[in-house]
């Protein structure tokens, strides 16, 4: 657990046909480690369970991580890590995000993945509150590039949240040193 308790269990999940929109958004080659940050039931990760190389799908919450582990167990592509996301260590090698975050720890989650000399990551596709990503694309973390995506309406979700939603993207534009 996060020392600052930052865990939310309150889960807009998306709806299966948004989540595959998003995903094939996200143009992934097919070889890519791409991180699912808060899985909740998997709606992401079962698309990205078809469109990436190899999925982690990290979720906190017990019982969520159990369904999970129930759904992708099996799957060569996908593994499930019960862990924090903001503590969790990220991998050494690139990879990418695509997540639909809990929106409270919006901005940390991007300040976890895009923060450091070390961050691997090449590209995100956060699913976020609208005005945190045009906030980003106007000030985008130092190396990256930030764009405002897809437009996300509150109907996507289930339940809706109370604002409209937007794909933030984020690419590296800086080599790691
Ligand atoms: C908005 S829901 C998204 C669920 C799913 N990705 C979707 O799009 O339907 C966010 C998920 O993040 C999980 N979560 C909240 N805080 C977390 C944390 N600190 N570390 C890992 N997962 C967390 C919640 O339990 C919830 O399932």
């Amino acid at each position: 657990m996060s020392g600052n308790g930052q865990r939310r269990w309150g889960s807009h999940r998306l709806k299966g046909s948004w989540a595959e929109r998003i995903v094939r958004g996200a143009g992934l080659g097919g070889g890519e480690l791409v991180l699912d940050l808060g899985a909740g039931t998997g709606a992401l990760t079962r698309p990205l369970a078809r469109h990436a190389g190899r999925v982690i799908a990290v979720e906190l919450h017990s019982g969520r991580v159990s369904g999970l582990t129930a759904a992708f167990g099996s799957s060569d592509a996908v593994t499930v890590v019960q862990a924090d996301l903001l503590e969790m260590p990220l991998p050494r090698r690139p990879y990418r995000v695509v997540a639909n975050p809990p929106y409270a720890i919006g901005a940390a989650v991007v300040r976890r993945i895009t923060g450091g000399t070390r961050s691997a990551l090449t590209r995100a596709d956060l699913v976020l509150p609208r005005w945190m990503a045009r906030r980003y694309a106007a000030s985008p973390p130092c190396g990256f590039t930030a764009e405002v995506g897809a437009h996300v309406p509150a109907a996507a979700f289930v339940p809706p949240p109370r604002s409209d939603s937007a794909v933030l993207v984020l690419r590296r534009v800086r080599k790691r040193r």
